[in-house]
């Protein structure tokens, strides 16, 4: 079976404590964009095999989703093995989710495909053991999430909105960006509140003017590069964010060509080692055919 695993990208990140065990609670609205991987699985002899058309990512025990498939083997005994090839679209430790939303696609196509009947909220479940964002990713659309990011409230679909996705060669460790964190330093929270109002009152506007990422301030002190390339976005679109952990910059704006526009800018000044692409909110995260 094929599935199309979605990124996502945090409308809000707001971080509101330390735990004793490292662990941040947050607050943030996290939302699907139209970037994906495509992943395909069948029912092998024995063991799990991934094969990958990218050159760096690894394919044996540390790739997350050889964790979900050897979680759900574990657990449920099952017989056989699994062969996954993941074609990867979704750039790597960018910030995107690229790993969990691959985590999430195994977790439902094992389900599918062994018939262990397991409900979205229970694939969930499983789900957050291996990591905070994996929990969205196999429920998808727009969603408000607390805790450590694994509890989530389904929120009024965000009204379509148009972005240049930018991500500069630089992988940025999640871990590294909340270690760094200074909670105590923390003057403005993102208005997350600001945002649900203005999904529920689909104000696109109130929705872009109110975008916002507290571990900005940790990942630009950590890389500059990724301030100057947040200001070099801001410079030619209505708003610029940086997705989750970074490094990768979103620029919103108006509509396709726009977007369209601001991408052929961007590949001028831009070395080329820079991803530059053009996408759009949807309401879904995982799609299996
Ligand atoms: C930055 C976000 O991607 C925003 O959606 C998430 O908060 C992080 O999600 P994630 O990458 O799936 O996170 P995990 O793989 O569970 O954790 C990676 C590392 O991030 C830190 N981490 C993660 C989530 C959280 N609420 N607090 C943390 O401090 C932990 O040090 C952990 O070792
Ligand atoms: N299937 C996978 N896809 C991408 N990265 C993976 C995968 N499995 C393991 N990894 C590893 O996970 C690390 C983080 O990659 P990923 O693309 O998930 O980061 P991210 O987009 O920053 O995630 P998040 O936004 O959840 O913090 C990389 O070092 C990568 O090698």
């Amino acid at each position: 079976m094929d599935i199309q695993a979605y990124a996502k990208i945090n409308l809000t990140l707001d971080v509101l404590d330390r735990r004793t065990d490292g662990y941040h609670i947050v607050k943030m609205i996290m939302q699907n964009i139209s970037l994906y991987d495509n992943l395909s699985f069948s029912r092998g002899n024995s063991g799990i095999e991934i094969t990958t058309n990218h050159p760096h990512l690894p394919t044996g025990p540390s790739n997350l989703v050889y964790k979900a498939a050897e979680l759900l083997f574990n657990e449920f005994n099952l017989d056989g093995g699994l062969e996954i090839f993941i074609d990867k679209q979704i750039p790597v430790a960018a910030g995107l989710a690229g790993g969990s939303t691959n985590a999430a696609a195994t977790l439902v196509a094992i389900n599918k495909l062994w018939g262990l009947g397991l409900t979205k909220d229970q694939l969930a479940t499983r789900g957050a053991q291996l990591g905070a964002d994996i929990p969205f990713c196999i429920k998808g659309g727009t969603q408000l999430a607390t805790g450590i990011g694994t509890q989530l409230k389904e929120l009024p679909t965000c009204p379509k909105l148009y972005l240049v996705v930018v991500n500069p060669p630089l992988e940025v460790s999640t871990a590294q960006v909340y270690q760094n964190l200074t909670l105590d330093e923390v003057t403005k929270h993102p208005e997350t509140t600001k945002v649900i109002k203005a999904l529920e009152e689909k104000n696109k506007k109130m929705v872009i003017n109110n975008l916002s990422n507290l571990l900005e301030l940790t990942t630009f002190d950590l890389y500059q590069e990724v301030a100057t390339l947040k200001d070099n976005v801001e410079s030619l679109t209505n708003k610029a964010l940086m997705s989750g952990s970074g490094p990768t910059v979103l620029g919103f704006v108006k509509n396709k060509s726009q977007a369209k526009a601001v991408q052929a800018k961007l590949q001028e000044e831009l070395s080329s080692k820079h991803r530059i692409l053009v996408a759009q909110t949807v309401n879904h995260g995982l799609l299996d055919s």
